[in-house]
């Protein structure tokens, strides 16, 4: 891959509160263009990472560079380049909606249209409402139009999607797909595993403050987590069998004993996967002696 073409790097980074380890030896890049999910239980390290990459939040070891820089010391132009939606932020109550995305827009040196943006993110009719009276689902929807009203190169979306009725995440879904062809580059973190697969091209799993799975989102967890399996019932009980070719397997199971009781094919969710991931992480042994790494370069 071109170097261009990597938009964030992220090398053996690590995080420490005191004597507890956050973050440990973490590596990841963020590829121009692409939705890449960052999944991991609550507690995992997700929103450290992020707060790392937003500049936010100091790193104890490890090096990252996001555009080009190097977070911990960018500057303005540098922030104005990304968007960030934030778990919670704190928007000025007393504003209309279309005076705080106005508002946000001039801090930009090339902003989107605010009544646009304010349209993208379906708040047309609460433009003249003032924030305060908006639905929590509403809030979340003009932090949102904040987080792309710069027209970002890579936007940071922390939980974006978190108490959006079923309908609000699918209009969101698709105001992400636009930014994306439009060229976005976006680092994603939700609980919504069916968000992340229709959403993300490639997914970063962390739990315990480790990488434990990264790739496409369509590969995750590698083939054998990924078989499908074959239920069925016959005189002698229930049975399961994974196998890669179930068409194959059924097929032969019918000429075998015939019609089969409670036949299924299940192939597993990609919240399966991930479980299984995850699970698989917990139970890792500890590498020996880096559970709380040294300073190595305190910024
Ligand atoms: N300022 C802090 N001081 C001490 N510990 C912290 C601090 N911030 C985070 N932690 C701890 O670091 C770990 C990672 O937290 P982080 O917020 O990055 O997790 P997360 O993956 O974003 O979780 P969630 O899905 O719940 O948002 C947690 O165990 C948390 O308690």
């Amino acid at each position: 891959m071109n170097s261009t073409d990597v938009i964030a790097e992220v090398n053996g980074l690590g995080k420490t509160y005191g004597s507890f380890a956050a973050l440990t030896d973490v590596t990841f890049d963020i590829r121009r263009g692409e939705v890449l999910s960052l999944l991991g239980p609550n507690g995992a390290g997700k929103s450290t990472t992020i707060e790392i990459l937003e500049g936010y939040r100091n790193r104890t070891s490890g090096t990252v560079r996001v555009l080009g820089q190097d977070p911990a010391t960018a500057g303005r132009a540098w922030r104005a380049r990304l968007g960030i939606v934030l778990q919670s932020s704190g928007m000025p109550e007393e504003m209309t909606v279309r005076e705080l995305v106005r508002h946000f827009a001039a801090f930009y040196p090339a902003p989107r249209d605010a009544d646009q943006t304010i349209a993208a993110v379906g708040l047309t009719e609460k433009a003249r409402s003032r924030v305060s009276t908006l639905s929590g689902g509403q809030k979340r929807r003009v932090d949102v139009a904040l987080g792309i009203i710069g027209r970002p190169d890579l936007l940071f979306l922390d939980e974006p999607t978190t108490g959006f009725d079923p309908a609000a995440r699918r209009e969101f879904w698709t105001l992400i797909e636009g930014l994306r062809d439009e060229g976005t580059t976006v680092l994603l973190t939700t609980h919504y595993l069916d968000e992340a697969a229709h959403l993300s091209d490639r997914a970063v799993v962390i739990a315990g403050g480790r990488i434990v799975a990264e790739g496409a989102i369509d590969a995750l967890g590698g083939a054998q987590a990924r078989m499908p399996v074959v239920h069925w019932r016959d005189a002698a009980g229930d049975h399961e069998v994974r196998t890669p070719e179930p068409a194959a397997f059924v097929s032969r199971l019918h000429a075998e004993q015939g019609e089969a009781a409670n036949l299924q094919v299940i192939r597993p969710s990609l919240e399966d996967i991930y479980l299984g991931i995850v699970q698989a992480g917990r139970e890792r042994p500890e590498p020996h002696g880096d559970r709380a790494p040294a300073l190595a370069s305190a910024h």
